[in-house]
């Protein structure tokens, strides 16, 4: 099976030679396409491929019927509908660090064009002038820099300005103050940086938070003469606040690599002398480029073949340690969802997962999503995935708890899968045994040791002799042969279970037999 992957923004030639290389995939590059001309290509698209000038809409994602995963080559994941990439199974992954050198050292240059009016001496000059009175600008020197958000860029910006011997204070809310100690700078809140800043940068995704961050109010407090730089997202600084605080005099200087609506060729704060300004170039340079085309050309192929990734932002990224455990458990961990929903006559309302043994020492999140997958899934289909599966469970109203427990029993591992229903609770527990593989080890109160095979049948009956022979020679009589068969019971004579692993599937007229046998009192086929 070929692969078919949509580029529809100028992406790098060189970083995406992981997949221009590659038999699996067919790459078709069509930048500039019309909003009607994607919604017409992309049903035949497994993967997408965009910078920042394609706006991935939820009625793109809608109309991407066979759509795994869209691959962003950057950072930031604005012009992409997360909420319907998740609603819909789409993975979204981007590439988080190759462009940070380059959008940091472009925040640096920014800085520096601003302190000295490098742009504005240089058109003068082009314009026939030399006028040398017009540009005396600031030094960087013994100067605050405020930096709001120390995420990657945050940081390099950072790392900078100290070394042309700028104090910082910065502010994020993930930052501690052991690591604004480490990194030689303080950490303050946001009223801190405008009252002490000479120059503030801000570094942050735009967010729900962050969008108008720096408005009115966080201009008026301000120190008179600031300058203002973002080379981050438009709409973090209140583009009208900006203009205004410029034509007040409180603000001397903004430069500006992206803005609230991009193109942003005729925006007023363009005519503003102070301004300075580029088109998003932040991430705009060879080195750049190529990393994130690779990283993200990796990433998507990684997941087109079912392998593990590692940046994903619609789902929460697990480390390559605790996955390496995990794996292992994905494949009994979807089983047991898929035989627990088959135990079960009524619509489900709770979902009960417990862990134990050494499972509880690692993040099982990832394992949760492959219970909840495989529970889902066998009614709803493939249209249920990891990524989308807990949407899934909350719009089918269907309620899910994790609960760790200190004993596992006699195994070293166990997961245990509990489905409430008006009619009860069925339970289904299930470990990994060394040299063994997935077992599971029981259904409700009995003990069983049944490997999760393709085709099950699962008889609840009287314990009575002769019961093993009459489903044996049942089975026999319609060609079916038994590859394994487990029993158990809570107490001699009373209620017992048969679970039976089959070579092939079984029919009504095999049930209608199985029913006539005396003490059997259900009979269920189960589909793994
Ligand atoms: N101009 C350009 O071409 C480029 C722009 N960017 C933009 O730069 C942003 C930052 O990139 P990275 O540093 O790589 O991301 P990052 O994820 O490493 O850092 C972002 C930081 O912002 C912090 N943050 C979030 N909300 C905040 C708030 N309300 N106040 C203060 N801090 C907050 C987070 O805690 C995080 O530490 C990206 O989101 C992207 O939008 C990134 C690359 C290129
Ligand atoms: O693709 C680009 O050049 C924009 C980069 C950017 O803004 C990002 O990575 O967030």
């Amino acid at each position: 099976m070929t692969f078919q992957i949509l580029v529809s923004d100028p992406v790098n030639q060189e970083g995406l030679e992981p997949l221009l290389s590659n038999q699996e995939v067919n790459v078709d590059q069509k930048t500039n396409l019309s909003e009607e001309e994607l919604h017409e290509l992309i049903p035949q698209y497994d993967a997408l491929i965009v910078r920042s000038q394609t706006t991935v809409t939820a009625s793109l994602i809608e109309a991407a019927s066979q759509l795994k995963v869209i691959g962003r080559a950057g950072v930031g994941v604005d012009n992409i509908d997360l909420d319907a990439a998740t609603e819909n199974g789409v993975i979204v992954v981007n590439a988080p660090d190759g462009n940070t050198m380059s959008t940091a050292e472009h925040t640096f240059a920014m800085m520096m064009s601003l302190a000295r009016h490098i742009p504005q001496a240089y058109q003068s000059l082009m314009n026939g002038k030399w006028d040398r009175k017009s540009f005396k600008g600031v030094e960087l020197n013994k100067k605050t820099l405020g930096i709001v958000g120390m995420g990657r860029i945050g940081t390099e910006v950072a790392q900078r300005a100290k070394a042309c011997n700028m104090s910082i204070v910065a502010y994020d809310p993930f930052l501690t103050e052991e690591r604004a100690q480490k990194l030689g700078i303080s950490k303050g809140t946001l009223d801190d940086i405008y009252e002490q800043a000479d120059f503030i940068t801000v570094h942050t995704p735009l967010t729900k938070d962050t969008k108008h961050m720096i408005d009115e109010q966080a201009f008026a407090k301000m120190k008179n003469g600031v300058r203002i730089l973002n080379c981050a997202r438009g709409g973090i600084i209140e583009e009208n606040a900006l203009l205004e605080a410029i034509e007040d005099g409180k603000v001397a200087g903004a430069a500006l690599d992206v803005f609230e609506e991009e193109p942003a060729t005729h925006h007023p704060l363009l005519s503003k002398p102070e301004v300075i300004a580029t088109p998003h170039l932040g991430a705009s340079t060879e080195e750049a480029q190529t990393l994130v085309a690779y990283d993200v050309s990796e990433e998507i192929l990684r997941i087109l073949k079912g392998e593990p990734f590692k940046n994903a932002v619609n789902m929460p990224s697990i480390s390559s340690e605790v996955r390496e455990v995990l794996e292992p458990y994905y494949y009994l961990g979807e089983k047991l969802g898929e035989m627990a929903i088959q135990l079960v006559l009524e619509a489900p309302t709770k979902v009960t997962i417990t862990y134990a043994g050494e499972l509880t020492d690692y993040d099982t999140s990832s394992l949760t999503r492959n219970v909840m997958k495989g529970l889902l899934s066998y009614h709803l289909g493939d249209k249920v995935n990891v990524v989308n599966t807990f949407h899934m469970a909350k719009s089918y109203n269907l309620s899910y708890s994790v609960e760790y427990s200190g004993s596992a029993q006699d195994f070293t591992n166990l997961i245990t899968v509990s489905i409430e229903t008006k009619r009860g609770t069925r339970t289904i527990s299930g470990t990994m045994l060394t040299g063994y593989g997935p077992r599971i080890i029981k259904i409700d109160d009995y003990s069983i040791d049944i490997a999760p095979d393709t085709h099950l049948l699962y008889i609840q009956h009287r314990d009575t002799p002769g019961m093993i022979g009459l489903v044996g020679t049942t089975l026999g009589k319609h060609d079916i042969n038994i590859a394994t068969m487990q029993v158990g019971r809570k107490e001699e004579g009373g209620d017992a279970i048969m679970m039976l692993a089959i070579d092939r599937p079984t029919d009504q007229n095999v049930f209608h037999d199985l029913g006539l046998i005396e003490n059997i009192t259900s009979v269920k086929d189960i589909h793994l």
